[in-house]
Order: C-alpha cells, then sequence, then structure tokens
C-alpha cells in the first residue's frame, strides 16, 4: 500500500468512527477483534510447519504431533471466536442502524443547509449520495472490514511465524512480494480512477434520467422527446465506457496476480524438491510450505478484489463528506425574536455563487408592518433575489436584511421561517393524502382547524367532490387538480401556519379569471393583517397595494403608492401606460 492509500484508509475509519457516532466503540472493538482473529489465524496456520515436519519424519512422534494438532485447534478455535465477536455488528444489526443514522444525517443536513449550497448538487446526486453512497460506504464496511484484516494480517503473521521456525522457508515465501506489490499498486491506481469515476457516472445518469422524466411532459407537448434525451444518452453511453474501462482495470490485474501465484507454486515446488534430493529439506517441510503457500494465495488473490471495495468505499466516503461539510447558516449571538414583522433591508449587496455582477446593489428599502408592499420591475430585475433574502436563501455579501429590527441572522432558520409563508406559482403537492398536503402547514392542526382553514380559502368545496374527499391520495388524482386548486391547497397551507409574512410570488399571473377570483378571495382571508410582500406583473393587480417598489437592475428606481407613481410619471407610469396598451390591444383583437 502506498502511503496516499493508507491515508486515504485512515480517513475512511475516521469518517465512519464520526459515522458511527454513539456505536464508535463498537466498531472499534470490532476492528480489534478481527485483527486479533486473524492473528490467531495467521499463528494457527504457521503452525502447520511443525506439525507436518513431524508427521513426515522417519520417527513418527504421536506425542508432538497431537501437540501441534491441539495448538492448530486452539489457535483456529480463538481465531473463529474473535471474528465471531469481530462480527457482531452485523448480525447485531448495528451495521444498519448506523447506516440508517448517516442517512438521517445527510437527511437532516439537506433539510437545513442554505438553499444556495442545495442548488449546487442535482436532483439525482442527492438521491444517488443518499440511496447508493450511503450503502456503498457503510454496510460495504461492515462486509469487507474482516475480509480486509484477514488479506492484510494472515500472510504477514504467516511470514513472521514461519521466521521463527525456519527462516529460509520465510524468505522463500516472501518471494511473491517483490511482484505482487507492483501489481497491487498498479492495479489501484486503475480501479481507484475507475471506481471515482463509476460513482460519478452513476449519479450523472440518475439526475439526467430524473430530470428527463420529469420534463417528459413538455418534451411530448413540443415533439422533442427524442432530440433532447441528448443528455441522457450521453449519460448512458458514458457509463457503458466508464464500465468498459473499469472491467479491464479490475480483471487484468487479477489474473496477473493469479498466475503470479501460480508460478509461485510451481518455483517452491521445483526449489523444494532440488533442496529435497540434496537431503537439506524434508519432504514434510515442502508439504507445509505448500500448504502455507495455498492459504497466503488466497488472501494474495483476494487482495485486489477487497482492495476495488476500498476504492468504492472511499469515493463513496468523499461524496458523504463533501455533504457534511457543506457549511450550516450561523447563527448571530445573541439569539434573538422580533416583537414587530417590519422588513429592512440595509446597504445589501448580493451576488450568486459563480456570478460577477451583483444581483442587488447596494439596496435598501423598507416593508412596514403588516402594509401590503407590491415589487415590481422587469425581468431578471432581482424581485425575486428580495424575497430570497428575506427567508436567508444565502447571506448577503454586504448590508444587513432585518425583520422587527432583528438581523435575520439573529434567528435560527427554523425560528425565522416559522415567520413566514409562501404562495409560488407552481404548487408542489406531495404524493400523500390531501388532508396531509393541508397539514403541512400545521402538522398538529385538528380536523376541525383543516375544515376551517379549507373553508376560508374556498377549498372545501372541490375537496368534498373528490373520491375520499379529504383523504383522496394525490397520486390516485394524478393531474386532475386544476392550477387554481393547488394554488388553493397551498393558500390553505399558508392560513394554517398562520405566519405573520406572507410572500406571494405572483400566485394568479398563470390561472384563468374564474380560478384567478377564486385564488384572489382565498388569498384575500390569508394576508389580513399580515405583512405582505406580492411579486407581481400584471400591475392591474397591485393597484391597491400600500407601497409598491420598482426595482431595476438590483435597485430600488421609485415607490410609493400606485397614485403617486403614476403622478410621478417616471418608471411605473411608463410600465404601467405599456400593460394598458397591451389590454386594449387584446379587447380590440378580440372584438375583431
Ligand atoms: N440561482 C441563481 N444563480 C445565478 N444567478 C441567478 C440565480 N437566480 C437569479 N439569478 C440572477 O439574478 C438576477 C436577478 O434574478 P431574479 O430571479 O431575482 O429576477 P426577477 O426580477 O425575479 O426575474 P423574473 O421576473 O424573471 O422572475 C438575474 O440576473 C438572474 O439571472
Amino acid at each position: 500500500m502506498n502511503s496516499e492509500k493508507v491515508s486515504s484508509f485512515k480517513e475512511s475509519y475516521k469518517t465512519t468512527l464520526n459515522i458511527a457516532g454513539k456505536s464508535s466503540n463498537l466498531v472499534k472493538r470490532s476492528f480489534l477483534y478481527f485483527i486479533i482473529a486473524y492473528i490467531f489465524q495467521g499463528i494457527a496456520f504457521a503452525l502447520f510447519f511443525p506439525l507436518l515436519n513431524n508427521i513426515f519424519q522417519i520417527e513418527f512422534n504421536l506425542k508432538e504431533t497431537l501437540f501441534w494438532l491441539g495448538a492448530i485447534c486452539i489457535f483456529s478455535l480463538c481465531s473463529f471466536f474473535f471474528r465471531w465477536l469481530g462480527s457482531n455488528f452485523q448480525y447485531s444489526k448495528e451495521i444498519v442502524q448506523i447506516t440508517h443514522n448517516l442517512r438521517v444525517k445527510l437527511g437532516e443536513k439537506i433539510k437545513t443547509m442554505p438553499l444556495q449550497s442545495l442548488y449546487r448538487y442535482r436532483t439525482g446526486e442527492l438521491n444517488s449520495i443518499l440511496a447508493q453512497n450511503v450503502d456503498e460506504s457503510i454496510l460495504h464496511m461492515g462486509i469487507v472490514s474482516g475480509m480486509f484484516f484477514e488479506v492484510a494480517i494472515v500472510p504477514l503473521v504467516i511470514i513472521i511465524a514461519t521466521f521463527f521456525i525456519d527462516p529460509s522457508m520465510a524468505i522463500a515465501l516472501l518471494i511473491a512480494f517483490p511482484f505482487a506489490i507492483p501489481i497491487y499498486n498498479w492495479s489501484r491506481k486503475k480501479t481507484k480512477w475507475d471506481k471515482t469515476e463509476g460513482i460519478k457516472a452513476h449519479a450523472n445518469l440518475e439526475a439526467d434520467t430524473i430530470e428527463y422524466i420529469q420534463g417528459l411532459p413538455i418534451l411530448r407537448a413540443v415533439n422533442q422527446v427524442g432530440e433532447n434525451a441528448q443528455n441522457l444518452q450521453k449519460s448512458i453511453a458514458n457509463l457503458r465506457e466508464v464500465q468498459k474501462k473499469g472491467l479491464f482495470a479490475s480483471t487484468f490485474p487479477m489474473i496477473i496476480m493469479n498466475t503470479l501465484i501460480e508460478f509461485l507454486f510451481l518455483f517452491i515446488l521445483v526449489l523444494g524438491s532440488i533442496y529435497i534430493t540434496k537431503g537439506e529439506f524434508s519432504i514434510g517441510a515442502l508439504i507445509a510450505l505448500l500448504i502455507i503457500l495455498g492459504r497466503l494465495s488466497e488472501p494474495l488473490a483476494n487482495f485486489l478484489a477487497v482492495a476495488s471495495v476500498l476504492d468504492i468505499m472511499e469515493a463513496s466516503f468523499k461524496n458523504i463528506q463533501k455533504l457534511l461539510e457543506v457549511k450550516e447558516f450561523f447563527v448571530k449571538e445573541p439569539k434573538q425574536r422580533p416583537k414587530e414583522f417590519n422588513i429592512n433591508f440595509e446597504n445589501v449587496d448580493f451576488a450568486y455563487e459563480g456570478n460577477t455582477k451583483n444581483s442587488l446593489e447596494n439596496l435598501s428599502l423598507e416593508i412596514k408592518d403588516k402594509s401590503l408592499t407590491a415589487i415590481v420591475g422587469p425581468s431578471g430585475s432581482g424581485k425575486t433575489t428580495i424575497t430570497k433574502l428575506i427567508m436567508r436563501y444565502d447571506d448577503p455579501q454586504k448590508g444587513v436584511v432585518k425583520i422587527g429590527g432583528v438581523d435575520i441572522r439573529k434567528m435560527k432558520q427554523t425560528t425565522l421561517m416559522s415567520y413566514i409563508s409562501v404562495v409560488f406559482q407552481d404548487v408542489y403537492l406531495f404524493d400523500d393524502t390531501i388532508l396531509n398536503n393541508i397539514r403541512m402547514g400545521k402538522p398538529n392542526a385538528s380536523d376541525e382547524e383543516v375544515l376551517v382553514a379549507s373553508k376560508a380559502a374556498f377549498c372545501h368545496e372541490f375537496v368534498s367532490r373528490l373520491p375520499h374527499g379529504y383523504e383522496t391520495k394525490v397520486g390516485e388524482i394524478g393531474g386532475s387538480l386544476s392550477g387554481g386548486e393547488r394554488q388553493r391547497i397551498s393558500i390553505v397551507r399558508a392560513i394554517l401556519k398562520d405566519a405573520p409574512i406572507v410572500i406571494l410570488d405572483e400566485p394568479t399571473s398563470a390561472l384563468d379569471t374564474e380560478s384567478e377570483v377564486a385564488v384572489q378571495n382565498a388569498l384575500d382571508k390569508l394576508i389580513k393583517n399580515k405583512t405582505v410582500i406580492v411579486i407581481a406583473h400584471r400591475l392591474s393587480t397591485i393597484s391597491h397595494a400600500d407601497n409598491i417598489l420598482v426595482v431595476e437592475d438590483g435597485q430600488i428606481k421609485e415607490y410609493g403608492t400606485h397614485q403617486e407613481l403614476i403622478e410621478k410619471k417616471e418608471k411605473y407610469y411608463s410600465m404601467f401606460q405599456a400593460q394598458q396598451r397591451v389590454k386594449e390591444w387584446d379587447v380590440k383583437s378580440n372584438i375583431e
């Protein structure tokens, strides 16, 4: 093993203990038992020398033979006993618990990590870390740890023990190593690349498959099913190439190693026979040497297979480690809770990771408590970014965002999010009952509370018409819920949550007039006495807002009520005029 491999195994070991948490002592103990077990096994094999030497002596000595046989039996039994103890974490199912704990830990990480960091991952990648990499690291560790100690320790002990019995025989056994070590190093270099690339290729294929399936309805609609499968096809082809190279990289060194071992057998047989004819070696010693060599050849051949599993574990560990190391939001001390819910941005600069241009530029604004504020502006001007920063999507590079005068970095993420409800344009419904989808807003809400909120958001009527009412599974009714109905379910969630701040991200812009009226009525119930921020494209829908912020190039260009901004005759006025002209033109063309 070269130094890099040793240190990577050490790292994997450290990560394993870290992940094992409370069970780390069990893992340590198991490893120690394996080490003891294989030391005993190595000694038991080395004792074949005196045993066979004794059997093939001209004057057979039963007492001595029985002694060596007994010693071998005792060492073998001890080895069995310690192996049994070492495997304890497997049959006590502790390894499954450790795997489970790691999954929960990663799940928690995904739940709490900054969204900016989360979006750096593709859905499929995260899926593959949680589903595949966790098993490949921990479960494999459980399975191969015994094998690893066997292949590493047994040959070493046999050779050391043989040195004490007959140094010339030990040297004969060592003949294989000058050949085996370079083969091993060469093989690991090859398989290491292949395993890392293999894991990447699998993760990419998974991510592309998920994206392709998610986009399939749109691709079908535009008749681009084949053309847009290019990424998926590339990932499939890439996996094929990696697997091809991988198979060659792992089987070729194994064939060479097995051949080397066969040659070693022949070599020792020929050498031993020559020494026997010269009278320098007994037949018993040669038979013992061949038996031990047979025992030694198994770990030597297995070493490559075990090493290749270690490579998979190492690559999986790296992915897991990377995810675990994603920085969490630090919470500034002393933690504080706001008493009011006005929102302030003070000289905020914010650029998305990898962007050289700021999306928000020295932006300051005030949103009054229990007011309705609309944010308008051209596409890409920074409207959504403002709302993202209120939810601490990431921290601004400069400036501060405050709620009720409290820097939001002084609030725990869960506390901050308990103050905010969001209604998006696209509503995601989980594959669960309508009731549970609604309850997400307040998990401990009683049936009565759900019913009241559902009636307030004009949901009750259409939910009652569903085959099993509130118990209808979203999967059962497929896509038969309209956009407006989905919107209203998300509004019931928000009503139940009853957060003091409500962010509406153009919730009605994609709806037909009838749905829009229903959703608007539901929204009116939701936003009463709340600090409301609405992102709007259609200016006619926000004319009643208490304040309108006009954003352009990441800055507030003007603000005021609809009337004030119209009278000002600047940006808002021209945007409003332009929309009015489009409306009139629409009406005219409908009449014609
Ligand atoms: N995740 C992201 N990574 C990098 N750049 C981003 C990201 N999200 C937004 N941007 C960039 O930040 C700027 C502001 O985007 P933002 O989404 O806030 O605009 P918007 O006014 O809400 O636009 P729209 O009305 O089209 O939704 C744009 O230049 C956009 O390209």
